[in-house]
Formats: structure tokens, C-alpha cells, sequence
């Protein structure tokens, strides 16, 4: 396919959009002083062009901190596009993306995670031969390599007490204390999603994008999925961009939701006003919204 507006860099239809502003009730507890900075992640105006074939078509939408936002919509309607496009993974044809306020939208991937913004694969990319604790411990050493490669050779004690701190409070968050010294590759993929997980928190990331996580999980891996993700959010005042299919998953964490559909933006809101859209219904959900 070609790609003509939406490079890689790196490698409402219920009259009007509706529901409440996501700023305007974010928990107080969590969030910073700063309000550029409490804003989180702010899309304005984001358009993908493949060629013809507009992706994404002007999406406004923001994730701020102390909030899970959920971005839902059918296969095809542009969530992966809008997710890379937030990663630093695809070049907008158009719009602008902001992070904490600064202007993120031409930079690159390690640019981002540089600001603060860590991701997740739907497709996970563990290191199989090392362990868990291992594998976890590499989410905050490749911080330290980012500011320059050697750094990671030659840490500092205190860099080196920073990332075992870093590998304890992600175990234990987790729950992965009993396989901290397993082989990743000897994991269920239940299991292998909670060391993915692991690995982006204990870099230090105030802003997280998770792409699928509950993909491959059963129902009580993706429970426990959803209450450690919850826990993150209210302990560390990170804000959390997620893309999923799982509605059980989207409608028991997310705090909003904006709802894609052929690129366009149909609907924002709650998870209670999303799941009482007849337009959502209409363009996604089905009986699952009833
Ligand atoms: N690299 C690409 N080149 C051309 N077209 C693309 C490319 N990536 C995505 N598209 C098109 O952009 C549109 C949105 O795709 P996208 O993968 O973002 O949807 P999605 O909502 O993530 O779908 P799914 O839930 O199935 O993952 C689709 O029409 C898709 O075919």
C-alpha cells in the first residue's frame, strides 16, 4: 500500500459530539500544578492520508494525566494510524500533536520518550532469553541509554540503584514477584503482557500509549490487566492512552472515551454516554452497549 501523506518517521453522527470535557474533571489529587502539563497528550486537527484513502480525517482528541482515555472504534477506523501517529511512528498529513504542551508533532519516537511518552506493542518485542526481572530492568536502563548509549555501560551507583528501585516497584505492581526469575520466553502470553506492561512502567514515563494489551489474554488476565493499569494511574498520576477491542477491558478503566469510525471522530464521552449512543451502537458496539 502506498503511503503517501501518513510517512513513517522511524521506521458524530448523534447530532453533535457530546459529553463532558476530559480537563475539566480530572482528579485533582493527581494532577501536576502546571496545566500545560496536566493536559497530557492534545491531538488537534490529526489527518492520515495513504495515498487516497484518508486514515484519519481532522481528529481532535486529548489524554490527560490522572485519567485513562480509551480510543475505540470498528476494525479499520484509524486507531492504530492515530495511536503511530502519536508514537512518532507515522508522519501526519496534517494537525498537531502536543505533549505537556510542546509542540511533538515532526519528532521522532526517542525524541517522545525523551518528553515522557512510553508505549506498548500489540505486538510484544520481550527479550525470550532473559528474565523477567531482567527484561523489566532494561524499561529504565534504556532511559539512561537514550541521553547516550555508553550510559548504560557505565551507570553510576546511583543510576544503578535507580533501576533496581525502578525493577522492585514494577514487580510488585505487577504481581510478578513468583516469575521474576523466569525465562520471558517460557511465559503465557498472559503473563508476557503484565512483563510488557512491567518494562514501560518502570521507564519513566508520565504518559502511557497501550496498543491492545488485552490481546491473547483470557478473561481474568485481562481483569487483573485492567486493575493494575487502574492502580498505576492512581498511585503514579500518569495519564494512559488506550486502543482496544476488549469493551469489558475499555468500559471498566477508561475514565473517557472518543470513538473512531472511517477516520472520523463520531462521539466522545463517558463510558456510560459512549455506551448509551445509538450512534455508537450503530457504527461498533452492537448488543455489547446495551
Ligand atoms: N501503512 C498503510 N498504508 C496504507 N493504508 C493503511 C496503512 N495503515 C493503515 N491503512 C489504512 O488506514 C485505515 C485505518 O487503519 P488502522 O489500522 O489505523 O485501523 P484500526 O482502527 O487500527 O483497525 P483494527 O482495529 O483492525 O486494528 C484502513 O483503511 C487501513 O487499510
Amino acid at each position: 500500500m502506498s503511503e503517501e501523506g501518513g510517512d513513517a518517521m522511524s521506521e458524530e453522527t448523534d447530532g453533535a459530539m457530546s459529553g463532558t470535557d476530559p480537563e475539566s474533571s480530572a482528579p485533582e489529587s493527581s494532577a501536576p500544578e502546571s496545566s500545560a502539563h496536566s493536559t497530557g497528550l492534545q491531538i488537534k486537527d490529526l489527518t492520515i492520508r495513504f495515498g487516497g484513502n484518508t486514515a484519519v480525517d481532522s481528529a481532535d482528541f486529548a489524554a490527560p494525566l490522572g485519567r485513562v482515555t480509551g480510543l475505540i472504534g470498528p476494525n479499520g477506523a484509524g486507531k492504530t494510524t492515530t495511536f503511530n501517529a502519536c508514537s512518532g511512528l507515522l508522519r501526519p498529513s496534517q494537525g498537531e500533536i502536543r505533549l505537556f504542551g510542546k509542540d511533538i508533532t515532526g519528532r521522532p519516537p526517542a525524541a517522545r520518550a525523551q518528553l515522557g511518552l512510553g508505549r506498548t506493542f500489540q505486538r510484544m518485542d520481550l527479550f525470550d532469553s532473559l528474565t523477567v526481572e531482567q527484561n523489566i530492568a532494561l524499561g529504565r536502563e534504556a532511559g539512561l541509554a537514550r541521553s547516550h548509549p555508553l550510559k548504560q555501560l557505565l551507570s553510576t551507583p546511583a543510576e544503578m540503584r535507580a533501576v533496581r528501585a525502578a525493577t522492585e516497584e514494577v514487580i510488585e505492581l505487577c504481581g510478578l514477584r513468583a516469575l521474576r526469575h523466569e525465562i520471558a520466553g517460557s511465559l503465557s502470553t498472559g503473563q508476557r503482557r503484565l512483563v510488557d506492561l512491567g518494562r514501560v512502567l518502570a521507564g519513566d514515563f508520565q504518559m502511557l500509549l497501550l496498543d491492545e494489551p488485552s490481546s491473547g489474554l483470557d478473561t481474568a488476565e485481562t481483569e487483573k490487566f485492567g486493575e493494575i493499569v487502574t492502580r498505576v494511574v492512581a498511585q503514579r498520576g500518569c495519564g494512559v492512552l488506550l486502543v482496544e477491542h476488549d469493551m469489558g477491558l475499555v468500559m471498566s478503566v477508561c475514565d473517557y472515551l472518543y470513538v473512531l469510525d472511517f477516520g472520523q471522530m463520531i462521539f466522545e464521552g463517558t463510558p456510560a454516554e459512549v455506551r448509551a449512543s445509538s450512534a455508537v451502537r450503530a457504527a461498533y458496539l452492537g448488543s455489547e452497549a446495551a
